[in-house]
């Protein structure tokens, strides 16, 4: 029996596009585990891919043609994060406490304060929403249960906060402040979590054409951590064994595309969930271009 016969396409093409890009067969095991294959399925499928996609029969049978050429290998240039040990902002300056190369993750400390934090909280509490993802298929954006936090949006220059941190981020970021998304905060409780992903929109699939309409492609994120949480909830990056343990105030910043157009598989990462406690964040991301 076929076992990727009932398989969804988005699934399929998430599987192979991975295993072409020198994915660790075991972290595609535990991606799908997080979301709810069961471990000898998960391994049966990649096995699977992996064989035909070695003995080259994939692209007749599925039709994946698009996929099946080597990629070129993502190129790595100056990074976009300014360099040094603190990074000047026009209201101070922020630690930067880690940096690797490739991918280009930073953590960052003294990002905002804490007394920003509980007030971006504060606004924050009254208008969260279960959170969406954009599905690469059709573009729209839907509830899944790979993502169980709760969010929302701030508008640019909505109030006097939201503008000040907007302009620190972005000057942190090394972006023009209009080429950010409005400031989004995600609350997660217990068991809440964002199971691996990339923030870029995948550039073969047909649902990013609306996304990169606006704006073009994402380049770069800043998740800031708004409190501590006592167990779990880390952001983590599969590919690199990392996770990220939120403090107050901090945040972990990464970069993923380059002057090429190219965008940088390694930066896969996502929220761990919160096993205790509860966990707030402020995510930037930062566009090519004006996002309007
Ligand atoms: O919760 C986290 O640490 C990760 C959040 C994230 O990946 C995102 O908002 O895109
Ligand atoms: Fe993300």
């Amino acid at each position: 029996m076929d076992i990727t016969r009932d398989l969804l396409p988005t699934w399929r093409d998430w599987i192979v596009e991975n295993l072409q890009r020198g994915c660790a067969p075991d972290s595609l095991i535990e991606a799908m585990r997080e979301s709810d294959f069961d471990a000898p399925h998960a391994s049966a499928l990649v096995h699977e891919f992996r064989q035909r996609l070695e003995s080259g029969e994939i692209s007749k049978r599925h039709g994946v043609q698009s996929l099946v050429p080597a990629r070129t290998a993502f190129e790595y240039g100056v990074p976009r994060l300014p360099g040094g040990n603190t990074i000047e902002t026009e209201d101070g300056g922020v630690c930067v406490a880690m940096r690797i190369a490739r991918p280009v993750v930073a953590v960052l400390n003294g990002v905002l304060s804490a007394a920003e934090c509980d007030a971006l909280i504060n606004l924050s509490r009254a208008r969260l929403e279960r959170s969406t993802i954009v599905d690469p298929g059709t573009g729209e954006h839907g509830v899944i249960k790979e993502r169980t936090s709760e969010g929302t949006f701030f508008m640019p220059a909505e109030n006097e906060l939201v503008s000040a941190l907007d302009r620190r981020i972005a000057q942190i970021m090394n972006c023009p402040l209009e080429n950010g998304e409005g400031l989004q905060i995600l609350h997660y409780g217990v068991g809440a979590q964002y199971t691996p992903h990339f923030d870029y929109f995948p550039p073969d699939q047909t649902g990013s054409t609306v996304h990169l309409a606006r704006g073009g492609q994402r380049v770069s994120t800043l998740i800031i951590y708004l409190n501590e949480v006592t167990q779990g909830g880390g952001t983590i990056f599969p590919e690199l064994n990392l996770t990220v343990v939120p403090k107050k105030g901090s945040a972990v910043y990464f970069e993923y595309l380059n002057d090429r157009g190219q965008v940088d598989p390694m930066t896969l990462h996502g929220g761990a969930p919160v096993i205790q406690g509860e966990k707030w964040i402020a995510t930037k991301w930062m566009r090519v271009g004006r996002f309007e």
